[in-house]
C-alpha cells in the first residue's frame, strides 16, 4: 500500500515515522510521502485560504493548490480519504475497507474546511471518503489522518508481530468491547488478578472473557449491541 498525505503542517505526520507505520516501511510493507500543500502555491505569501462566499467567521481553504495538488499525488482510481467533522462516521468496518486499498491519500485541511468543489472535482476520477473520528471539533485534518492510518495499516498482513490478536480486539469481529487485560505481579497495591486467570482451565477463561466483554459492552456502549457497524467482516487485504 502507498499513503500520501498534503497538508500545510509536514511536521505534524513525524509520528509516521515511529513505531508501527515507521516499521511496516522499514519492512516494505507501505510507502509513506508527506507533501507540503503550499508546494502548488505560486503567489508570493503562498496563499492557501481566503474569506468564505456567504461570509461567516474564519477562513476557506482554496480550491486551486489543492486541485494541483491532488493532480500531481493522486493516480486516478486511488482513494482520497478527507478527515472532516461533517464526514461520514470512521470505524473499524471503513478501517477494514480502506485496508484494500492500493493507494490512500490524505487531504488534510485547516481554518473552516476545503473548499467543495475540490471534493467534487476529485470525485470525477478518485473514490472519495470524507470521514470524520467522532462528534467532536479538532483545528485540523492531521490528527485524523494519522489515526486513519494507524487503525488501516495494522491490518495489513505482515505489520502486526502477533496477527491473532486482531481477532481478539474490541470493535473487532464479534463487535463487543475487549475484556480487561492483567499481568504481573498477581498483587499489586492490595489489587488482584482474577481467579479464573489464574486456573490453567482455558474454557473458564474463555467463558469469563465473553462475559466481561458482553458486560463492558452493556455498560459502556450499548449502541454497538444493535448497531450494524461495529463488528467487520471484511477481510484485510491480501499480501501485495
Ligand atoms: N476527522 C475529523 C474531525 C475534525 C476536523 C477535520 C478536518 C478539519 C479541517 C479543518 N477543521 C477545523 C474545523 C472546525 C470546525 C468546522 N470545520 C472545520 C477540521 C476539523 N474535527 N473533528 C473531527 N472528528
Amino acid at each position: 500500500m502507498r499513503i500520501d498525505v498534503v497538508t500545510v503542517f509536514p511536521d505534524y505526520l513525524r509520528p509516521l515515522e515511529l513505531s508501527l507505520p515507521g516499521r511496516a516501511r522499514e519492512k516494505g510493507l507501505i510507502e509513506v510521502e508527506v507533501h507540503d500543500l503550499r508546494t502548488w502555491t505560486h503567489d508570493v505569501h503562498r496563499t492557501v485560504d481566503d474569506a468564505p462566499y456567504g461570509g461567516g467567521a474564519g477562513m476557506v481553504m482554496k480550491p486551486e493548490p489543492w486541485g494541483e495538488a491532488l493532480d500531481a499525488v493522486a493516480p486516478d482510481g486511488a482513494t482520497l480519504v478527507v478527515p472532516t467533522p461533517a464526514g461520514e462516521p470512521f470505524h473499524q468496518r471503513l478501517a477494514a475497507e480502506l485496508a484494500t486499498r492500493e493507494q490512500l491519500v490524505f487531504a488534510c485541511g485547516r481554518y473552516e474546511g476545503i473548499d467543495a468543489r475540490v471534493a467534487a472535482d476529485a470525485a470525477r476520477r478518485l473514490e472519495v471518503r470524507e470521514v470524520s473520528l467522532g462528534d467532536y471539533v479538532l483545528n485540523g485534518g492531521e490528527v485524523a489522518a494519522l489515526a486513519v492510518i494507524e487503525a488501516v495499516v495494522r491490518l495489513l498482513p505482515g505489520v502486526l508481530g502477533n496477527a491473532a490478536s486482531l481477532a481478539e480486539e474490541s470493535h473487532g469481529e464479534d463487535g463487543l468491547l475487549e475484556y480487561p487485560v492483567f499481568t504481573r505481579p498477581v498483587a499489586w497495591r492490595d489489587l488482584a488478578v482474577p481467579d479464573v486467570l489464574l486456573s490453567g482451565d482455558h474454557a473458564r477463561i474463555a467463558s469469563w472473557r465473553a462475559e466481561e466483554s458482553r458486560r463492558r459492552t452493556v455498560a459502556r456502549r450499548p449502541d454497538l449491541l444493535t448497531a450494524d457497524v461495529g463488528g467487520w467482516r471484511i477481510e484485510p487485504a491480501a499480501p501485495a
